[in-house]
């Protein structure tokens, strides 16, 4: 598959290739490749079930696929079959790799006996190493971008979900990552709350981050992704710019998931 951003010399910054993933007897992913170019944002959408997180949990090796690679900025995860699972076989390399992915997870897992400020300068502290005055000007940077400034000395449990979310997003966004991942980052919230940790996500799309987003909200995605990707149990079953997988779904079953996603 050729897109833009990924026909120049450049390797995409994210190659997923051949993915199989399988939980006891249970196949989830059943040969997934897909590209992501540097200043794309592609959208994973399907039925539950189909294995959406589970691949984009792949692409930060938080799930070790059973076969297939994973490159990222042309560099492959090494991986090893030694011992009783497959796993990443150089820690350093994957420390590295992972130091260059945010993620924001459904929960937004802060930690909840620190400040917000906290919360977001401590993987720049605590794993990149940096200098605290440089990381804390920075993280106030971040939160003034999502809208949350004035919640820095607060804790966690005294702000809303989706004041929250957006600290949490903030979080991810301090390590400076190459890489943004989003796994159902609305769905633990009330929908008030929803608009305003989307109008984030759509800003980082403007400023042509590289992201990863798995969504139930067709309208969001339709609006923030250049690509959708649709997986029906472990497999692609179509793929393409937005305007197309949206506004002329060729498979059957994609025409009949969007139907039911409009009455939902
Ligand atoms: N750690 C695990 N152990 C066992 N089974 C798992 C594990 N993680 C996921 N599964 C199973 O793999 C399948 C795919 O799950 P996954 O969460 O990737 O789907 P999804 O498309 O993201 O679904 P949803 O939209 O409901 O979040 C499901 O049947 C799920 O129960």
């Amino acid at each position: 598959m050729i897109s833009a951003a990924n026909s120049s010399a450049q390797p995409p910054l994210l190659q997923l290739e051949d993915i199989h993933k399988s939980f006891g007897t249970l196949e989830v992913l059943r040969g997934i490749s897909l590209t992501a170019g540097e200043g794309e944002v592609v959208a994973l959408i399907g039925s539950s079930g189909s294995g959406k997180s589970t691949l984009l949990r792949c692409i930060n090796l938080l799930e070790v696929p059973d076969r297939g690679r994973v490159v990222i900025g042309g560099e492959a995860v090494a991986m090893t079959s030694e011992g009783p699972h497959r796993r990443a076989a150089d820690e350093k390399q994957l420390r590295r790799i992972r130091s260059g992915i945010g993620m924001v997870f459904q929960s937004f897992n802060l930690w909840s006996h620190m400040s917000v400020l906290d919360n977001v300068m401590a993987a720049p502290l605590q794993v990149q190493g940096r200098e605290k005055a440089e990381v804390r000007e920075e993280a106030l940077a971040m939160l003034e971008k999502v809208g949350i400034a004035q919640k820095a000395d607060a804790f966690p449990a005294q702000l809303s979900g989706g004041q929250q979310q957006r600290a949490a997003i903030a979080r991810a966004l301090c390590i400076n990552p190459r890489l943004m991942l989003f796994d159902e980052p609305t769905s633990a919230l009330d929908p008030e709350l929803e608009g305003e940790v989307l109008r984030v996500i759509r800003l980082l799309a403007e400023e042509g981050r590289t992201m990863v987003l798995v969504t139930h909200d067709m309208e969001f995605a339709r609006s923030v992704a250049r690509r959708a990707v649709f997986l029906h149990e472990g497999l692609i079953e179509e793929e393409g710019p937005v305007r197309e997988v949206f506004g002329a779904p060729r498979s059957e079953r994609l025409q009949r998931f969007l139907a039911a996603g409009q009455h939902a």
